[in-house]
């Protein structure tokens, strides 16, 4: 099992390294400027996506999950942050299609540049990571599905909100807006 963990673990250093800083900064940017954020991904992806909204939440920006029962109406001026590993799961498409239509931005985190939600999006944060597809040009893997694009979203979304938080959101502010009836 340690063998197991040792190469997990490796996978993701590898992955990591490759991410582009500019696309980083180019997500930190954007989420500093949209007027409300909205993020969504189908599946663990989508899980990926709860938790960086989540952290967001506690960093103090407007954010929102698409699919919850008390999310609002999207507006000009809102950001979607689209999960994808493919770049291509049909309802994300049609999300972020309705997205541009109502005049927000469209910010895609995903392994395929070429990708149709690629092509629609005014921004792009590429995760090289191995997905479900076992594209050619995806990494190896020991892993199953989309594990390793997985993993890889969620420490890269976790580096970018520590990247763009303000001087004054420390843990101790962070903490307080924290669910506090759990
Ligand atoms: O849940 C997923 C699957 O287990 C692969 O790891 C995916 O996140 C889901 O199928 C959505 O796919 P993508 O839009 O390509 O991320």
């Amino acid at each position: 099992m340690k063998s197991i963990i040792t190469t997990v673990a490796g996978e993701i250093t590898e992955v990591l390294s490759k991410v582009k800083e500019e696309e980083a900064i180019h997500l930190s940017g954007q989420l500093k400027k949209a007027k409300r954020i909205f993020v969504y991904g189908e599946g663990r992806s989508g899980l990926m996506g709860k938790a960086f909204a989540m952290r967001l939440m506690h960093g103090g920006f407007p954010v929102y999950v698409i699919g919850e029962t008390i999310t609002p109406s999207m507006a000009k001026g809102d950001l979607l942050i689209a999960i994808s590993g493919s770049g291509s799961t049909g309802a994300i498409v049609q999300f972020a299609t309705k997205a541009k239509e109502i005049g927000a931005g469209v910010f895609l985190v995903s392994t395929n540049r070429e990708s149709k939600l690629a092509s629609i999006s005014d921004g792009i944060l590429v995760i090289p990571a191995a997905t479900k597809f076992r594209r050619a040009e995806e990494p190896e893997t020991i892993q199953p599905l989309g594990n390793q694009f997985d993993q890889s979203v969620h420490l890269v979304l976790d580096a970018v909100i520590i990247g763009t938080l303000g001087d004054g959101d420390t843990n101790e502010t962070m903490a307080k807006r924290h669910a506090n009836i759990e």
